[in-house]
């Protein structure tokens, strides 16, 4: 099924895409970020494979996972103290490993170079704060792609409430109904959902570890090439 016939026959007016992985694959300099931090208070280190099941949720909830060794931290949530401590640790090894051996996903520019030729407005809605967020699209050279770009911390919510489509949206000038939301983990998809939105997920990225199929986006693809 072509994209167009999630939209009647046409192409989106507006597409939103997800960052990491969806667009960009960043797992390799959060985990690295994360183990200089978990090293500095002298924990046991995480690991890239732990850490891309990790990531979905922003920063803050990320170094929470960390700090708990696991994906669900809420009954062992470090004190504020220690998490404090953590998150600025955290926050200064991404801020200078940001981008060092994170890549573009194969099949991400001839997509944005079709929604270009269709005329079609493009918006970034991320959980990624947004001081790491502009600097990573600058560096894999895809900010000029974008119009709109709203960060984890643009809004007093992120996905998986739809507030950050919604934003995005209005500043693009487009309708709910003609955008379509492109994501790799149930944050995107539920927020496209509680939007109104179509959404396409891409099976590459992170989902916490979880299978992307029935998770009711309207197609789950294994490049956005698939859609052209
Ligand atoms: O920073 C995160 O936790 C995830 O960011 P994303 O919304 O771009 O996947
Ligand atoms: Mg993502």
């Amino acid at each position: 099924m072509s994209l167009t016939r999630l939209f009647n026959d046409r192409w989106p007016g507006t597409v939103l895409f997800d960052l990491d992985g969806t667009l960009v694959d960043s797992a390799p300099d959060l985990a690295v970020a994360v183990d200089d931090m978990l090293h500095a208070l002298d924990l046991p280190t995480a690991g890239e494979d732990k850490v891309r099941d990790w990531v979905g949720n922003g920063a803050g909830v990320l170094v929470h996972r960390a700090l708990a060794d696991r994906f669900d931290y809420q009954s062992d949530q470090a004190p504020d103290d220690l998490f404090d401590r953590a998150r600025q640790l955290f926050f200064d090894a991404y801020r200078a490993r940001n981008g060092s051996a994170a890549s573009v996903y194969p099949g991400i520019l001839p997509f944005l170079e079709a929604c270009r030729d269709a005329g079609t407005r493009l918006g970034v809605v991320t959980n990624k704060p947004l001081e790491f967020t502009g600097p990573l699209l600058e560096q894999m050279d895809l900010a000029h792609w974008f119009e709109v770009v709203v960060g984890g911390d643009s809004l007093p919510v992120k996905k998986p409430d739809p507030e950050p489509l919604f934003h995005a949206c209005r500043e693009l000038g487009g309708d709910p109904a003609t955008c379509l939301m492109v994501g790799d983990s149930i944050n995107d998809i539920e927020a496209a959902q509680a939007a109104g939105m179509p959404v396409v997920a891409v099976s590459y990225g992170y989902n916490y570890g979880v299978r992307l199929e029935d998770t009711g986006a309207d197609r789950v693809v294994d490049s956005l090439t698939e859609l052209l």
